[in-house]
C-alpha cells in the first residue's frame, strides 16, 4: 500500500482556528470567481488545499469558508461566521425563511453593494399562455428554488388581489393562512418546469434573459433586484476586522467604477470644465509654468468617460489622459 500525503480535514482546521474572524465565500457558481477577484483585490491572502472548504489567510486573522451561495445568510445568520458574500436574492430568501419560523431571527445585515451578480427574480409564464399578471397564477402550480420568496409573494397577491402593483422590493408580506396557490421547490433547471407541464409559471433569476426565452417564458413581474453583497453577522467576533475588510473591499470597488482623468485648461475655462469633472469630493488644481494654464486632475465614473471626454474638449480642455485607479481609499 502506497503512503498517502497528509491532507487537512475540515474539523481540524475548524478546530484550530484561534479566534480567526470567519469569512463566508462561494463555493461555486456565478460569484465565485468576481468574489476571488475582490479578495485579491483586497490582498486577503490564503492558500486552499483541493477538496478542503476552509483556508487561512497568510496575513490576517481570518479563515475562509467555502460554501454554497444559498447556505451563507444562514451560517452568516446564527452568528458563527461573521462576514459573507452572496447575493441580495440568497438574503432576501432567508429573511423570507427565518419570517415565517416564530422566534426566529434573520441576523443577517448588508455591508455593502458589491455590484457584480446583477440579475432579477422573477415571475414567468409561457410566452404563448393566456396569463399576463401574476395574480392569474394564484391558486395555480408555480415552481421555484426561492420558495420562501415565492411563498410570501403570492401571499401579497393572494391578500390584494385587485392590487396590481404588489412587489415585495425590501417589504415580505406576512404568510397569514395556508396558500391556495401551490409552491413548488426545484433545485435548478427551474425553467423546464412549465414545458414539461408541472407549473403553470415559475419564478427563476433571469439575467440576460436567453435561459427564459429559449425555454419560451416571458417575465411578468420582479420579485427581487439582485447583486452580490457583503453581509455581517449582526454580532461579530471582531469589529475592527470587519471595519478594515470592509474598507478594503469598498477600495477595491470604487478603483473599479472610477478612473482619473487629467488635462490642461485655460484658467477662463476651469469653471466650465470642472462642472464637467466636478470629482467625488472635488477636482485636483495646480498650476502650471505656462501663465494663464492649470492642471485638472479629477475622479470620473468610468462608463461616463467617453462622454465627459467629449465635453472637456468642446470647452477647450487639453492634453487629456485617462488614467486607471488600482486601489482608492475615499470618504
Ligand atoms: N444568470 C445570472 N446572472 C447573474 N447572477 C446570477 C445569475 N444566476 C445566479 N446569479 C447570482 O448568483 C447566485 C448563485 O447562483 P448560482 O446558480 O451561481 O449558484 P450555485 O451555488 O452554483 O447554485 P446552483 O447549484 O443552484 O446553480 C444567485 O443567488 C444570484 O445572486
Ligand atoms: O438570463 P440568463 O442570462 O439566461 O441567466 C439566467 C439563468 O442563470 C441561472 O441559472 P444557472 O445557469 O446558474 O443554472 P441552474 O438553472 O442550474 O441554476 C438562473 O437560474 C437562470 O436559469
Amino acid at each position: 500500500m502506497g503512503s498517502h500525503p497528509e491532507i487537512p480535514r475540515f474539523a481540524d482546521v475548524l478546530g484550530s482556528l484561534g479566534g480567526r474572524l470567519l469569512f463566508a465565500v462561494p463555493k461555486k457558481g456565478r460569484l465565485q470567481q468576481p468574489t476571488l477577484d475582490l479578495l485579491q483585490g483586497s490582498d486577503i491572502q490564503f492558500r486552499r488545499h483541493s477538496r478542503l472548504d476552509i483556508a487561512l489567510c497568510i496575513n490576517l486573522p481570518i479563515a475562509l469558508v467555502f460554501l454554497p451561495a444559498a447556505d451563507i445568510p444562514t451560517f452568516v445568520g446564527e452568528g458563527r461566521v461573521d462576514l459573507g458574500i452572496t447575493g441580495r436574492d440568497q438574503v432576501a430568501e432567508h429573511r423570507a425563511i427565518t419570517a415565517g419560523e416564530a422566534g426566529m431571527d434573520v441576523g443577517v445585515e448588508e455591508v455593502l453593494d458589491l455590484g457584480f451578480g446583477k440579475c432579477k427574480l422573477q415571475v414567468q409564464v409561457p410566452e404563448k399562455g393566456d396569463i399576463t399578471h401574476p395574480a392569474e397564477l394564484v391558486g395555480k402550480n408555480v415552481v421555484t428554488s426561492f420558495v420562501s420568496l415565492a411563498t410570501a409573494y403570492f401571499a401579497g397577491l393572494e391578500e390584494h388581489k385587485d392590487d396590481v402593483k404588489v412587489t415585495i422590493n425590501g417589504e415580505l408580506p406576512e404568510v397569514k393562512k395556508k396558500l391556495n396557490t401551490k409552491i413548488k421547490y426545484v433545485g435548478g433547471s427551474v425553467e423546464a418546469a412549465c414545458a414539461l407541464g408541472v407549473a403553470d409559471g415559475v419564478v427563476d433569476l433571469v439575467e440576460s434573459g436567453e435561459t427564459m426565452r429559449a425555454a419560451g417564458l416571458k417575465a411578468i413581474a420582479t420579485v427581487v433586484e439582485s447583486t452580490a453583497v457583503l453581509i455581517k453577522s449582526k454580532h461579530p467576533s471582531d469589529s475592527d476586522l470587519v471595519n478594515l475588510i470592509t474598507s478594503r473591499i469598498k477600495g477595491v470597488i470604487t478603483a473599479q467604477k472610477y478612473a482619473l482623468c487629467q488635462y490642461n485648461v485655460l484658467r477662463s475655462k476651469l469653471h466650465a470644465a470642472t462642472m464637467i469633472t466636478p470629482g467625488r469630493r472635488a477636482p485636483t488644481i495646480t498650476s502650471l509654468e505656462e501663465p494663464g494654464w492649470v492642471a485638472v486632475s479629477s475622479m470620473v465614473l468610468k462608463k461616463e468617460i467617453a462622454v465627459v471626454m467629449d465635453e472637456l474638449e468642446k470647452v477647450g480642455a487639453t492634453d487629456l489622459l485617462v488614467l486607471d485607479i488600482a486601489n482608492s481609499r475615499t470618504g
